[in-house]
C-alpha cells in the first residue's frame, strides 16, 4: 500500500514488528525499495496486517466513544471540559504498549529523534488537540446532532486542502470520487438526524457560536493529521511503532493537561459531584461510561496516529471518516433512534463506496509501484 510520500514498510525483527517510514519525502512508490528484498512478500503481508488493526482501531474506538459521549449527555452529564478531558485521559493504558513496541534509539543508529525538537512538536500539538477537543465537544453542546453532522462533513474537504499544501499529497480522481462521496454520506447522516427543536431552549447566539466552534473543529482535526504526517516525516526519526505510541502518549499528556486547567479554570469541577450523584443511570455507570469512555478515544486515536504513520493523513481521515454512517445505526439500536426513510441506508451505502475507491486508488498505485521496482 503506499501513499503519496509517506510510504512505510513493516520490517520483522527478531520476532517483533516495526513499521519503517523513509526518514525523508520521498517520490510516489518509493516503499516498494522494501520489495527488492527476499522477504518483501511477508513484509508486505505484515504490513497490510498492522494497518488492518489500526483501520479496526479506529472505527471500534470512534463508534463506541461517540455512542457513549452520547449516553454522558442523555443521562445527565453536562460538562463540555470533562467530554474534553475523557477524549485524551486514557493515555496511560498506552504504556503497555511499549513493552511490545520498545522504543530502539539507544543503539546509537542515526536514526535518534532531536529531544528537544521532538518535545516541542508534542507540546505544540497537544496543545491543537486540546483546542480541537473543546471546540468539538462545544459544538455538539450548543447544536442539534443533524447541524452537527452537516458541518462535521466539511472535514475531508479540509483535509484534502491540509494534505496538498503540507504533505504533498497527490491528488488523482479516484481520491476525488472518495472524497465527494464521503462528504455526500456525511451529509446525509446529517439530513437523517433529527430536525432542530426549538424547544431545546439553546439561543441564537449560542447556535451561532456552535457552528463556528464546529467548523474550526474540523479544520483544525485537519490539521492535526496533517501536521502529524509532517512531525513523522520530518523530525520523529524513529521508525519503530513506538513511535506512534510516543506521539499518542505525550500529545495526551499536554491535552489532559490543558483540559484539567479549563476544568478548574472554568469551575465546571464543582458540579462533577452532582453530576456523578444525578445521573440517571448511577454513579457506577457515570464512572463506568468516563472509564470506557477514555478507553474509546484512545483505541480510535492510536488507530488514527497509526494509519497516519504507516499510510497518510488523508487516509486516516477518510477511515474515520467513513465510518461515521455506523453510528446512526448503532443510535438506532440503542437509543431507539428513528430510521428516516432509508436515507441512513443509502448514507452507509455511498461511503462503502467511498471508501473502496479510495482503497481501490492505493491498489493501482501499488500495482504501479511494485511495476516500476520489478
Ligand atoms: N474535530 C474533530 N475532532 C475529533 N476528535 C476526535 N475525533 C474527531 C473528529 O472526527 N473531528
Amino acid at each position: 500500500m503506499t501513499d503519496n510520500n509517506n510510504n512505510g514498510a513493516a520490517n520483522a525483527s527478531s520476532g517483533d514488528v516495526q513499521i519503517q517510514i523513509p526518514a525523508a519525502p520521498k517520490a510516489e512508490g518509493a516503499a516498494t525499495q522494501d520489495a527488492e528484498s527476499g522477504s518483501s512478500e511477508a513484509k508486505n503481508w505484515r504490513r497490510w496486517f498492522i494497518v488492518a488493526v489500526d483501520i479496526l482501531f479506529l472505527i471500534v474506538g470512534q463508534t463506541s466513544a461517540s455512542l457513549l459521549g452520547r449516553y454522558y449527555y442523555s443521562q445527565g452529564g453536562n460538562s463540555k471540559w470533562m467530554s474534553t478531558f475523557m477524549q485524551t485521559a486514557g493515555f496511560p493504558i498506552l504504556f503497555f504498549g511499549l513493552f511490545f513496541f520498545p522504543s530502539k534509539s539507544s543503539s546509537g543508529q542515526s536514526d535518534e529523534s532531536p529531544i528537544a525538537k521532538t518535545a516541542l512538536v508534542y507540546i505544540v500539538l497537544g496543545l491543537i488537540i486540546a483546542a480541537d477537543d473543546m471546540m468539538y465537544n462545544s459544538g455538539l453542546h450548543y447544536l442539534p446532532v443533524s447541524t452537527y453532522s452537516l458541518i462535521c462533513a466539511s472535514q475531508l474537504a479540509f483535509s484534502v486542502v491540509f494534505s496538498y499544501v503540507l504533505n504533498s499529497q497527490k491528488l488523482s480522481g479516484l481520491i476525488f470520487n472518495s472524497v465527494i462521496l464521503l462528504t455526500l454520506s456525511d451529509l446525509l447522516v446529517g439530513v437523517s438526524e433529527e430536525p432542530y427543536d426549538e424547544s431545546a431552549g439553546v439561543s441564537r447566539g449560542k447556535y451561532l457560536l456552535g457552528v463556528v466552534l464546529t467548523l474550526g473543529a474540523s479544520c483544525t482535526y485537519s490539521l492535526i493529521l496533517s501536521l502529524m504526517q509532517l512531525a513523522f516525516e520530518n523530525v520523529i526519526k524513529e521508525r519503530t511503532y513506538s513511535a506512534v505510541l510516543n506521539m499518542q502518549i505525550y500529545t495526551s499528556l499536554v491535552a489532559t493537561f490543558v483540559s484539567i486547567i479549563g476544568l478548574f479554570a472554568s469551575g465546571e469541577w464543582k458540579s462533577l459531584k452532582h453530576e456523578m450523584d444525578m445521573f440517571k443511570s448511577g454513579q457506577f455507570s457515570y464512572l463506568m461510561t468516563l472509564v470506557w469512555s477514555s478507553v474509546s478515544w484512545q483505541m480510535a486515536s492510536l488507530g488514527m496516529v497509526g494509519l497516519i504513520f504507516e499510510v497518510s493523513s488523508l487516509f486516516s481521515n477518510v477511515i474515520g471518516t467513513s465510518a461515521i454512517p455506523i453510528i446512526p445505526f448503532f443510535g438506532v439500536m440503542i437509543f431507539h433512534d428513528k430510521m428516516n426513510n432509508g436515507v441512513k441506508i443509502i448514507a452507509m451505502l455511498v461511503s462503502v463506496w467511498g471508501f473502496v475507491s479510495y482503497v481501490y486508488h492505493h491498489y493501482l498505485e501499488d500495482r504501479k509501484a511494485r511495476k516500476a521496482s520489478s
